[in-house]
C-alpha cells in the first residue's frame, strides 16, 4: 500500500488517538501509585480543609527541583477522578479536596485500597505482563507469572514478606468493605445458619464481621496451615488448618469469598464437591444448607462500561497470575451442575461482585 497517498481522514485520526490512549493507559496506574507513595491523599486529609497547590507542595517531602511538576501530577489525578478542585473564594486560588475515590486510598481507612494497589503495581506483579505474548507460544508454564518469576504467585508471596503483607492487607481491607455491606444490607443470607466455614478465609476479617453480627453462629476459618498458624487466637472464630482440595470441615454453610476465581474449572469443581460433602454432613436443613460465593459474575452489569472493563481486566489478571478466571452466569451454572448442586440464586449487590447462593436441591 502506498501510505503517502492514503487520505488521512478525521476517522483515522480518531483511531490513532484511541490507540495512543491505550498505549499510554499505564500512566493512569503509575500516577495513582505515585500519589499513594507520596502520601497525597493522607496529606490533603490531614490538612482538614481544601489544600492549595502551594500548601501541598510544602507538605510533600520532595526534592526542590521537582516542585514545579506537582501541578502536572495533580492535573492528571483530578482528570482521572481521584481528587476534586475547588475555587477558594478569598484569593481565587484552586484547592484540592478528597472525593469518594481518594477517601478509599487513605492509609487509616479500614477499607483502604492502597495496599492492594501497591501490591498489584509492584514490579513483581508487573513483569509477567511483558511475557504475555511469549506465554501464548509456550505450552508449559501455567501462568505468565510463573513463566517470568520462575514460581507460582502463591510460592512467591510465601517467600516475599513485602508482597505477602501488601496482598494480605489488600485482601483484608476488601473483606472489611464487603463484610460490612453483606452483614448490614443482606443479613437474610445468613439467617437460620448455625455454623459456617469460611474456606480460604485468609486473615479472618470476613468471618469476624459475620460472627459479631451473628453471635450464635459457630464460625470457622479454614485455610492453609501457614496462613492459619500465624493468626492470634479469637474467641468467636475457630481456625482449622487444611487443604480445601482434600476435605472441608462440616457446617450448615460454606463461604467462598474470592476463591473460585483463582482456580480453573476442573479445580473449582473439585472444591465445590468438597463443599457439597461438608454441607451434606452438617446439621443444617433445607435452604440453610448452602455454599455462599462472593465473586464476579461477568456480563451482569450491562449498562456500566467502566464496571465491564474492570471485570475484563480482572479476568486477564487471573489468567496472568493464578490460572483462574472470571465467569459469566452460564459458566457458573455449569460448575454448579457438574459438582452435583441442584439450584442457585445470584444477587448482584457488591459493586463489581455478586453474591451467589448455591443449594443442594
Ligand atoms: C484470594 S485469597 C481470599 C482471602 C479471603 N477469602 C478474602 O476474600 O479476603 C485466597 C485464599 O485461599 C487460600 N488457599 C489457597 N489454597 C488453599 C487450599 N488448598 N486450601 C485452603 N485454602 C487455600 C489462600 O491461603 C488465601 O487465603
Ligand atoms: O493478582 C491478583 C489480582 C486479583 C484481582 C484483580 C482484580 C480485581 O478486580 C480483583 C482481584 O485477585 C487475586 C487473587 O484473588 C489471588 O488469590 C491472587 C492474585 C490476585
Amino acid at each position: 500500500m502506498d501510505l503517502v497517498n492514503v487520505e488521512v481522514g478525521s476517522e483515522q485520526l480518531q483511531a490513532q488517538a484511541h490507540i495512543w490512549n491505550h498505549i499510554f493507559n499505564f500512566i493512569n496506574s503509575m500516577c495513582l501509585k505515585c500519589a499513594i507513595q507520596l502520601d497525597i491523599p493522607d496529606i490533603i486529609h490531614r490538612h482538614g480543609q481544601p489544600m492549595t497547590l502551594d500548601a501541598l507542595v510544602s507538605a510533600l517531602q520532595i526534592h526542590p527541583s521537582r516542585v514545579h511538576c506537582v501541578n502536572r501530577l495533580m492535573r492528571i489525578l483530578v482528570h482521572s477522578g481521584f481528587f476534586e478542585q475547588k475555587k477558594l473564594t478569598l484569593d481565587g486560588q484552586n484547592a484540592y479536596v478528597l472525593n469518594r475515590m481518594s477517601e478509599l486510598l487513605l492509609k487509616d481507612n479500614p477499607s483502604s485500597i492502597a495496599p492492594f494497589a501497591l501490591s498489584m503495581l509492584d514490579p513483581i506483579m508487573m513483569n509477567p505482563w511483558h511475557g504475555l505474548s511469549a506465554w501464548f507460544h509456550n505450552g508449559v508454564d501455567p501462568t505468565p507469572f510463573e513463566m517470568v518469576q520462575g514460581m507460582s504467585f502463591w510460592r512467591y508471596a510465601g517467600q516475599d514478606p513485602k508482597l505477602n503483607r501488601l496482598f494480605n492487607d489488600g485482601m483484608a481491607s476488601d473483606a472489611r468493605l464487603v463484610a460490612s455491606v453483606v452483614v448490614n444490607e443482606h443479613k437474610g443470607v445468613f439467617e437460620g445458619i448455625t455454623s459456617l466455614v469460611d474456606v480460604g478465609g485468609g486473615t479472618r476479617t470476613t468471618a469476624k464481621a459475620i460472627a459479631s453480627s451473628f453471635p450464635h453462629m459457630e464460625c470457622t476459618i479454614f485455610d492453609l496451615p501457614h496462613v492459619v498458624a500465624n493468626l492470634e487466637v479469637s474467641k468467636n472464630v475457630r481456625c482449622v488448618p487444611g487443604d480445601m482440595f482434600e476435605a472441608i470441615p462440616p457446617a450448615d454453610a460454606i463461604l467462598l469469598k474470592w476463591i473460585l476465581h483463582d482456580w480453573s474449572d476442573e479445580e473449582s469443581v473439585k472444591i465445590l464437591k468438597r463443599c457439597k460433602e461438608a454441607i451434606s454432613k452438617g446439621k443444617g436443613k433445607g435452604k440453610n444448607k448452602k455454599v455462599i460465593i462472593i465473586d464476579m459474575v461477568m456480563e451482569n452489569q450491562k449498562s456500566d462500561k467502566e464496571m465491564i472493563e474492570t471485570q475484563l481486566f480482572a479476568d486477564i489478571m487471573m489468567m496472568t497470575v493464578t490460572s483462574g478466571r472470571e465467569r459469566n452466569e452460564t459458566e457458573w451454572a455449569k460448575l454448579f451442575v457438574t459438582a452435583g448442586f441442584g439450584d442457585y440464586k445470584i444477587s448482584p449487590m457488591l459493586g463489581l461482585r455478586s453474591l451467589i447462593e448455591v443449594y443442594l436441591s
